[in-house]
Parts: C-alpha cells; sequence; structure tokens
C-alpha cells in the first residue's frame, strides 16, 4: 500500500517521490531516478510543512544576520540553504526524471500547450552552478544559490532555438524567493511558455481556499482548453481541477482552514496562475502518486502560459515569485482576504 504525502516525520516515507525519504532536516535519496530541479522549502522544529516537497522550516522571523550553510553533497548534486531562524531550502540534481513534488520548472512549455514533452524538457535537465549571474549581483550570503541551464546540443534537436536559463533561489525567514531568467543566445528570436510548478502541501485539499483568482477567466485544460470565466467567490475543491487562470493578479492566497495558516504566493512577469489537482480518479493513474496523496497536496503555478514570451538575440526576461506564510489574523480562523490579497497586515 502507497503511503500518504505527508512528510513530517522522520519515520514517515512518501511515495512522492517514492525514492525519496524525508527526515526533519535531510533528505536521503536512495535511487538515480530523481530530478533537478526538486526543491524542498523545509519547516521545522515539529513545524508543520508549508510546502509540499518544499517543506518549509518555518519558525517565527527573527531580525537577526543570516548564517547560512550552503552544502553541495554528492559532488554537486544538492544544495542546502539555511539561515538560522530555521527556514532552509533543498535543491536536488540529478536527472533523468522529474521528481513528483517540490518545484518543477516547466520551459518552454507548459503542460501539453505545444508538440514537447509534457511540461517541456527543462525539469528533466541536468542543471549546473551558475558563476556569473550577470546582471543580478553576485550572492552574497549563503541562503542564496544560482543555477543554470544551458540549451544542449540534443535540446536543439528537439526546440531549435539557444538559450540560457537562469534561476536564483533564496530563502529568507519565512520565505523562499525564486527568480527565474531567460536569455536568447540564438541569433533569432524565439518564443516560450514557462511557469513554476508549486507543489503545496495542504492538510485537507477539502478544506482550502484560494483567494485572488475569482472572477477571472481561465482555460479549462479539462475541457480542451476551453475558456470560462470563474463564477465561486474562491476556488474550493471538491474534484478534479486543471485550470491556467489569466490575466491573474500579483498575488494569491491559499487558505489552509485546517492547519490554521495561509500560504501566500506573490508573483512578477508571469500573468497565468495555474491549479491543478488530480482527485481520486486520476490519482490512481498517476504512477509516482499515492492514491490519497492527492488529498494533500495542491499545486498553484506561477506561468506564462497563454501568451509566450518573445525574446529577440541577446534580450533576457525575468520573472519573480515569492512563497511565505501569512500569519496572525488567518490562525483565528476569521479571514480577511484584503490582508492577504492587499498587503493589509
Ligand atoms: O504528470 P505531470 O507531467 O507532472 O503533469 C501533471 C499535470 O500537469 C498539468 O496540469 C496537465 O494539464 C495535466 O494533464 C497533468 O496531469
Amino acid at each position: 500500500m502507497r503511503n500518504r504525502l505527508s512528510p513530517s516525520s522522520s519515520s514517515s516515507s512518501s511515495s512522492l517521490p517514492t525514492e525519496t525519504k524525508f527526515s526533519e532536516n535531510q533528505t536521503e535519496t536512495s535511487s538515480n531516478n530523481s530530478s533537478f530541479i526538486f526543491l524542498e522549502w523545509k519547516r521545522g522544529k515539529g513545524g508543520n510543512p508549508l510546502v509540499r516537497g518544499i517543506r518549509s522550516r518555518l519558525l517565527r522571523p527573527k531580525s537577526m544576520p543570516l548564517n547560512t550553510l550552503v552544502n553541495a553533497r554528492d559532488g554537486s548534486s544538492r544544495v542546502v540553504l539555511s539561515e538560522p531562524s530555521g527556514s532552509y531550502a533543498e535543491a536536488q540534481m540529478k536527472p533523468p526524471k522529474a521528481i513528483r513534488g517540490g518545484l518543477p520548472i516547466c520551459f518552454p512549455q507548459f503542460g501539453n500547450f505545444g508538440a514537447l514533452e509534457r511540461h517541456g524538457f527543462a525539469r528533466n535537465r541536468f542543471w549546473s552552478f551558475d558563476n556569473d549571474p550577470s546582471p543580478l549581483p553576485p550572492a552574497n550570503q549563503q541562503s542564496t544559490v544560482d543555477l543554470v541551464l544551458k540549451s544542449t546540443e540534443d535540446d536543439l534537436k528537439i526546440w531549435p532555438h539557444s538559450f540560457e536559463l537562469r534561476v536564483r533561489i533564496s530563502i529568507s525567514p519565512g520565505k523562499l524567493t525564486i527568480i527565474p531568467r531567460v536569455r536568447n543566445t540564438d541569433p533569432k528570436a524565439f518564443s516560450f511558455m514557462f511557469a513554476l510548478r508549486n507543489y503545496l502541501y495542504v492538510s485537507d485539499i477539502s478544506e482550502v481556499r484560494v483567494e485572488g483568482l475569482e472572477t477571472l477567466d481561465y482555460l479549462d485544460n479539462l475541457v480542451r482548453r476551453e475558456r470560462f470565466t470563474e463564477q465561486a467567490d474562491a476556488i474550493t475543491f471538491d474534484g478534479e481541477i486543471d485550470r491556467v487562470y489569466l490575466n491573474t493578479p500579483t498575488k494569491i492566497a491559499i487558505i489552509d482552514h485546517e492547519r490554521k495558516r495561509t500560504i501566500e504566493l506573490r508573483k512578477e512577469g508571469m500573468p497565468n496562475a495555474v491549479v491543478w489537482n488530480p482527485w481520486d480518479k486520476k490519482a490512481k493513474s498517476i504512477t509516482d502518486m499515492g492514491d490519497e496523496d492527492y488529498t494533500t497536496m495542491l499545486c498553484v503555478d506561477s506561468g506564462a502560459i497563454e501568451t509566450p514570451i518573445l525574446l529577440k538575440p541577446c534580450e533576457e526576461w525575468r520573472g519573480r515569485q515569492e512563497l511565505s506564510i501569512v500569519s496572525s489574523s488567518y490562525c483565528s480562523g476569521q479571514l480577511d482576504p484584503r490582508k492577504v490579497l492587499y498587503g493589509d497586515h
């Protein structure tokens, strides 16, 4: 029998991914069947995971200097970022197949919106450390890592555009920040789709609300990508969902009632938001997902999907995403959405 997702104790093993066992402070990968970019953001001591696969170790933010650790164990296959209030993130860099969970990067295609493999090939490639993140300043603290993926000859055979895809991953107390960049190193212009697929850990999908997407149009992947308008005050979950919301705001709130906390997603440069949960039937058909795993996960992605980004030669596109916990009034169960969506807290 397959286990549920919950990676909350050192003895629990998760079926997502089946090769990975979680413990409080480390991730043991016992097989090569994992890939970059799988990013975990962890929260301890006994704290609940913030993001599934990106478990947070999020204690109350403190105004103290960062004293962080970058640890590339197993050669250069893994980077651990940490800071003293307890948050830490871990990036694994092992091809050939993306782990179900964490934060896969979808590039240069999202889903089946094109002819390439689903979600593009970047999530199944081996990335490198980026020693020259220019024009970003060099990372000056050990809570930040710069990674790069450059097109190879094999990539050019399936997508004939030379590119450099960079991500800066940073943690600070209670916050995980990703800055993705794509540079056109080709003599010709090209366009691409991009998404950060956030596998969020939730306590019970039936009790979760997503706010910030109401009244927006969306493309429904379950109905041949037909366009609809969201009618609900907030998105709640009682079945499979797979939607690309259009023209979304910069802030989205994922409210986990049972856990009495809200995950706030802020994004720039990525006007779309994908909401995905396979629910029971589809979960059973996904080989690297346990039958019950859908109950404790929700993907809310930042993306540029509907309108691909056009880059001329030498141009660079830059996006930004922050994931953090909003506490205070949300924990009381008295939700004031304005506090999440308009920063009034
Ligand atoms: O299994 P994956 O390739 O990671 O994709 C997971 C899901 O992603 C998207 O939302 C697609 O629209 C779905 O059809 C797919 O099942």
